[in-house]
């Protein structure tokens, strides 16, 4: 670690000098003030070059070099994974489908939004979209580095697939919906390169304070001047210079980015994406986390297993119909059916989407907000199926029965998790009947339990938001162990329940995939979208997860936290630093004009230019020293707020306290040693 520290020391080093331009400093004020005095300085040793003048320029520069370097290390590490993302963007060749059904070649930049391209085994998938047709495996290991395919199909919450991964098999066809230039690779590459980064609302608050106490010691020091004079001595602008870089808080200032740019690469490590580094401090407050159910908390590929007849109803004369609800319903869920009623209750393949179509029947699409699909055939005979409540809701409304054995069959399969759908049909001009369940199996992804166990720890809240019913809801929700589920969501009441949280002043985050996760995942604090999930989940996020594993928050949260921890710990190390600097070097200077500070110096430093001159070299010693720290973090453990706050003032605050008359004692021995000091 240390080594590799050092190795990557060196070659930021080059960065960390084009960084002395003045024109990157301003973002950090306290720095640029180093390097005005350091500018200053060095016009002073040119008219008037001593020993004490030059030497004291010369580790002013150093501070500056420092803390850009600090910056660059950090960066550094991002460079090289943007080199590795640069390398899978490879130019490609795009089959562009026109509107007769040809298709033409197209470089993959001339892509538009809207555009749709095939995909076939082998090839590079040229841009970012939704699979609007077909089925396939994908490697996606350029981006998520893991080597497993994927399955990616239209229709369902698995649809979005990244421009520069791989088809391994089959045919796809893609709706593109980046614009070249903006996909998520080149997201990524801007991402991990920094260039993106913005300062979070925490840092322009730090930096507001850290700038007002350098305008205050810029007065103070000014204020100093006068006061010497009218004792009868006279400080040279030199040792007024070093005197203010000593006080000012520096360190902070000169780590500050360093840490900001750690934790959001601390976070691609993990391979997550945090599009804002916003987003990554909320995670560290965060009190309550969302999850969907479905493809979330469980894996996601509900599929039919078992056809339930009741009311007297044939299991064949269900099957049959299950089977024309599904016909055009592209999500997994109906795909299943079909393939189910097909595959185990022999049902003819004769009927399909284009022949029913052209037959003048209208097909219902599924909807989270109806939460039905089926279709209206031309003869007025009518087919639904979805959740027992919406179905129920319908049957009833067009004045048909609910038979009486159905209510044990839909809690029967919800006790169990699975997802009951219910089969209602109408023949032309009559009421619908209700004819049975379809039982739609799921299972949750293990090792969930001890994950939300670790969440509550942290304090955090777990709430499953799931559109299936109470029942499936509440047996998933003991399965995985959550702290509180909320069944029957619509998409408007995700977010209601974001807002709700949000107005008791609690931070939420949510975890989510689907389309109908959108909202919910824009409206919360820190929203983190599966990759498998949908463009519009990834687009409404603030952070993707390449992984698509939703206790991946456990790992968010905690870096979060070590990041807010780590600038607390690092700003109270280095304003403590400056207040016991001017202890320790204050009286050794001002000895010779108030004889009377010999009493108060304990430090007995072996004259007032060596004194000065150590406690400059410290104050840049220091800023190198905790450059390991900042890109680390300080550790992280899941202790209560308060407790942490008490150990870490007695850490870095005490430890801010002692440091310097240790540091300084130690380096004025040493320069004491130089010639004319
Ligand atoms: N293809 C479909 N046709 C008819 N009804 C469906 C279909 N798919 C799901 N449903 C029903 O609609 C409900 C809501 O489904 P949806 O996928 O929107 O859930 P959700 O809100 O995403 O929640 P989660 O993903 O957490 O389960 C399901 O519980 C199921 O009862
Ligand atoms: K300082
Ligand atoms: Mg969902």
């Amino acid at each position: 670690m240390t080594s590799s520290l050092v190795r990557t020391g060196w070659q930021a080093l080059p960065a960390a000098f084009a960084k002395l331009d003045p024109r990157h400093l301003w973002r950090s004020p306290v720095i640029l003030v180093v390097w005005v005095g350091s500018a200053l300085t060095t016009f002073l040793s040119v008219l008037e070059p001593t020993v004490f003048s030059v030497s004291v320029t010369i580790w002013l520069w150093a501070t500056v070099l420092f803390a850009n370097l600090a910056e660059a290390v950090a960066e550094g590490r991002g460079k090289a994974q943007a080199e590795t993302l640069r390398r899978t963007r490879t130019e490609t060749t795009a089959r562009r489908l026109l509107a007769d059904g040809s298709e033409e070649d197209v470089r993959g930049t001339e892509l538009l939004l809207g555009d749709l391209v095939v995909v076939e085994a082998g090839q590079v998938i040229p841009g970012d979209g939704d699979v609007v047709e077909g089925v396939a495996t994908v490697d996606e290991s350029a981006i998520t580095g893991e080597s497993a395919p994927v399955v990616r199909e239209s229709g369902g919450d698995r649809c979005a697939v990244t421009g520069g991964t791989t088809v391994l098999s089959d045919r796809i066809v893609v709706r593109v919906t980046s614009r070249p230039g903006e996909t998520f690779i080149d997201r990524m590459i801007a991402l991990v390169e920094g260039a993106s980064r913005q300062k979070t609302p925490n840092e322009v608050a730090l930096s507001i304070l850290l700038t007002t106490l350098t305008i205050i010691f810029v007065l103070a020091v000014s204020a100093v001047q006068p006061m010497a004079v009218y004792s009868g001595g006279r400080l040279s602008l030199v040792v007024l210079v070093a005197l203010l870089v000593c006080l000012i808080p520096t360190t902070i200032g000169a780590l500050l980015s360093a840490i900001g740019i750690a934790g959001m690469d601390r976070l691609v490590q993990r391979n997550v994406l945090a599009m804002s580094g916003r987003a990554v401090e909320a995670a560290g407050d965060v009190s309550t986390l969302l999850l969907d159910k479905t493809g979330t908390i469980t894996f996601g590929n509900r599929r039919a297993s078992a056809f339930v007849a009741v009311g007297g109803t044939d299991r064949a004369e269900l099957a049959a119909m299950a089977h024309l609800s599904s016909l055009a319903d592209e999500t997994p869920e109906g795909r299943s059916v079909v393939e189910f009623a097909r595959e185990e209750e022999g049902v003819a393949d004769g009927g399909d989407v284009v022949t029913l179509g052209r037959s003048g029947a209208t097909f219902v699409p599924f909807s989270a907000t109806t939460r039905m699909s089926g279709v209206d055939l031309a003869d007025g005979s009518r087919v639904r199926k979805g959740a027992a409540d919406a179905v129920l809701g319908w049957t009833r409304a067009e004045g048909g029965e609910v038979p009486g054995d159905l209510e044990v069959h839909v809690a029967g399969i919800s006790a169990s998790g699975g997802t009951p759908l219910v089969v209602a049909a109408a023949d032309p001009g009559a009421s619908p009947t209700v004819l049975g369940v379809i039982h739609l199996k799921d299972v949750v992804k293990p090792g969930m339990r001890e994950r939300f166990d670790q969440l509550r720890a942290m304090g955090i809240r777990t709430v499953m938001i799931t559109g299936d019913n109470p029942l499936t809801a509440k047996a998933i929700a003991d399965e995985a162990g959550v702290d509180d589920y909320l069944a029957e969501a619509t998409p408007e009441d995700k977010m209601a329940l974001i807002r709700q949280e949000q107005e008791g002043g609690r931070l939420v985050a949510m975890t989510g995939d689907g389309t109908n996760d959108a909202p919910a995942l824009a409206q919360a604090d820190v929203g983190v979208a599966m990759n498998t999930g949908t463009s519009a989940a990834k687009e409404a996020g603030n952070m993707v997860d390449l992984d698509s594993d939703p206790t991946k928050l456990i790992d968010i949260v905690a870096i979060g936290k070590q990041l807010l921890i780590t600038r607390g710990a690092l700003t109270t190390f280095s304003i403590a630093n400056d207040v016991a600097k001017y202890f320790a070097i204050v009286p050794a200077m001002f000895v010779g004009i108030f004889p009377g500070l010999g009493a108060v110096d304990v430090m007995r430093l072996s004259s007032p230019e060596s004194a000065m001159l150590s406690a400059v070299i410290f104050n840049a010693l220091v800023i190198v020293a905790l450059i390991p720290l900042a890109l680390r973090g300080v550790r992280y453990r899941p202790l209560s707020a308060s407790r942490l706050l008490r150990r870490n003032l007695l850490v870095y605050g005490l430890g801010g306290i002692v440091a310097p008359f240790v540091g300084i004692k130690a380096i004025d021995l040493l320069v004491s040693l130089l010639p004319g000091l």
